[in-house]
This record gives C-alpha cells, sequence and structure tokens, in this order.
C-alpha cells in the first residue's frame, strides 16, 4: 500500500476510536484496500444512489457508499458531503469521510484510443451490523398480515 493510504489507514483507526473525530478526505487507494478492490463478496447492498461495501479496517469495520456517477453529479456529491458533515446525532449513523477522486484512463472507443475521466466518489459511515432496518419492519408486518395465511 503507498504511503499516502497507509497514513490515511491510520488516521481512520484513530477516527474510530475518537467518537469527536471530524470527517475526512480519504484516498481511493485506501478504499480499495480496505474493500478488497471493491470486491462481491465485501458488498452488502445497495440503495437508490450506490452500491454499499463493507471495509475491513483491523478488527473494526466501515460501510462504503460508491456512488453512481451517472446518478449523482459533482454538485449533488459536493452538497451531500457539506450536509452529512453537519449532522452529528447519537440517532444518525456516523460521517466517517468522503472520497472525489478523477483519473485519465485510455479506452477504446469507436475503434480509436481516447482518454476518459474515470471519477469515483464515495462516502464512509460507521458500520451498523444486523443488516436494513426495513427488513425487521417488513418481518413485522409479514408476520402480522400473511403468517396466518400461509
Ligand atoms: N452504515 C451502514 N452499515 C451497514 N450497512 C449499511 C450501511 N449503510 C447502508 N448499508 C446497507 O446498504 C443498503 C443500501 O443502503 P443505502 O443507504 O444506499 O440505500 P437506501 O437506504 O435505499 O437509501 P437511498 O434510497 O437514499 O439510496 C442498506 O439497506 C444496508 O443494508
Amino acid at each position: 500500500m503507498e504511503r499516502k493510504a497507509s497514513t490515511a489507514r491510520s488516521d481512520l483507526e484513530q477516527m474510530l476510536a475518537d467518537e469527536t473525530a471530524e470527517p475526512k478526505a480519504l484516498p481511493l487507494s485506501l478504499l480499495q484496500d480496505i474493500t478488497g478492490d471493491f470486491s462481491d463478496d465485501q458488498q452488502i447492498g445497495s440503495g437508490g444512489f450506490a452500491v454499499v461495501y463493507k471495509g475491513i479496517i483491523g478488527n473494526r469495520a466501515v460501510a462504503l457508499k460508491r456512488l453512481s456517477n451517472a446518478l449523482m453529479d459533482e454538485t449533488e456529491f459536493h452538497r451531500e458531503v457539506q450536509c452529512l458533515m453537519r449532522v452529528k446525532h447519537k440517532n444518525v449513523v456516523r460521517f466517517l469521510g468522503y472520497c472525489a477522486d478523477r483519473q485519465g484512463s485510455m479506452e477504446k472507443f469507436d475503434k480509436k484510443l481516447v482518454m476518459a475521466d474515470v471519477h469515483e466518489r464515495l462516502l464512509c459511515f460507521e458500520y451498523i451490523p444486523k443488516g436494513s432496518l426495513d427488513k425487521y419492519i417488513m418481518g413485522d408486518i409479514w408476520r402480522q398480515n400473511f403468517a396466518k395465511v400461509v
């Protein structure tokens, strides 16, 4: 792992230990490293705007939302990060950091090689175990309404 990523890894470890630490910018190389390069095995869910991965950092975990560029543009991403940085509440999942990375990559288009701009935008949160709340809510609704019929 490169030096920048290894410094960021220890910063993130310290942030997980210190609940008062502010969210910060995280390098893409660190996020690739802790998610096995966004491996399918570490995928934990997906929502309207993102695929969510579990990132392993020491004996702790974080949740990483990898945003779809088609669904959220740069301005919206900045606004989202600004809002998340202001929210601090015991009942709201803690926001730990963000990553906005842009790299040139040579791609074939129409039989020609062209330099494509590849954007990665990610949001990092504390990891909440035991799955999604809607499963528990829907589980109850299902039990109350349909369990007797089946
Ligand atoms: N902090 C987290 N810790 C653990 N799992 C998470 C966390 N955040 C999201 N997930 C998992 O990823 C799934 C998708 O989350 P996400 O917030 O992207 O979708 P959503 O709740 O449908 O929201 P939206 O519609 O705003 O995208 C959740 O249902 C949950 O299983």
